[in-house]
């Protein structure tokens, strides 16, 4: 299987009270069709960096990020939002939805940015069944529970169909039984063929994986080597 996403001896440094020091550190991966690898490591080891350089929402200091064979460095910010609207499903840590839109508006909203051709409003209101919030796509995010904001931002990032998912903590601040249901429904869209990059924090969620690679001080190395 080709590879689709190749991160290339990236390195993003930052300078913290006159210390400069990277982020990430010479990090080499290469995700494959298919895979579900999931990322863990301690606060402050790099992984949301990673997650971030990983979907061209920031620019590496060093090395390269390919995407399905097509190096990121050189895009201009609108090629990178039309490329990450149409190719990824990208969950940042502690995403928002709009407040003013419905569920329904929110999920819809990356099918809307971009023409295209098909039923947005059935797919959205398909995603919002498949996650168990269907009842719930005519109300606004400030009237959902953290559970199922949770639901609608994953459902956001599927909406386009995307053959990569990365997500920051995709399950962060659940309780047992809701992340279950999230981390089997990944694991379901992997088996559809879908790509997932994950960072979790809970160590139960890597049973669901196919690979798990560990941060360390902005180092990655495959295997999970956080609780050795
Ligand atoms: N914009 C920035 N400027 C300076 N330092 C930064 C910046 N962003 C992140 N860092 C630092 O880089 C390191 C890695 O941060 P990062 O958020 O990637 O870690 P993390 O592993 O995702 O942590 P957590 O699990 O707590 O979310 C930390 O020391 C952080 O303070």
């Amino acid at each position: 299987m080709g590879a689709v996403l190749e991160l290339k001896d990236l390195c993003k440094g930052y300078s913290r009270g006159g210390r400069s020091f990277f982020a990430v550190d010479h990090v080499s991966l290469t995700v494959a069709s298919r895979d579900f690898v999931n990322v863990v490591g301690r606060s402050g080891s790099g992984k949301s960096t990673l997650l971030n350089l990983a979907a061209g929402m920031l620019a590496p200091t060093s090395g390269a990020v390919e995407l399905d064979g097509v190096d990121l460095a050189g895009k201009s910010d609108a090629e990178l939002s039309r490329l990450r609207c149409d190719s990824i499903g990208f969950i940042p840590q502690g995403a928002a939805a709009l407040p003013n839109l419905t569920v329904l508006e929110n999920v819809m909203l990356p099918f809307c940015l971009y023409p295209r051709g098909g039923d947005g409003e059935g797919a959205a209101r398909l995603l919002l069944e498949r996650f168990g919030i269907g009842a719930a796509a005519g109300s606004y995010p400030g009237e959902l529970s953290g559970g199922e904001l949770r639901r609608v931002l994953i459902a956001r990032a599927l909406i386009n169909r995307p053959r990569l998912v990365i997500a920051d903590e995709p399950t962060s601040d659940l309780d047992v039984e809701s992340s279950r249901g999230i981390m089997e429904e990944f694991s379901r869209l992997n088996a559809e063929g879908v790509t997932l990059l994950i960072v979790s924090h809970d160590l139960d969620s890597l049973r669901y994986g196919t690979r798990v690679c560990t941060m360390s001080e902005g180092r990655l190395h495959e295997g999970n080597l956080f609780e050795a």
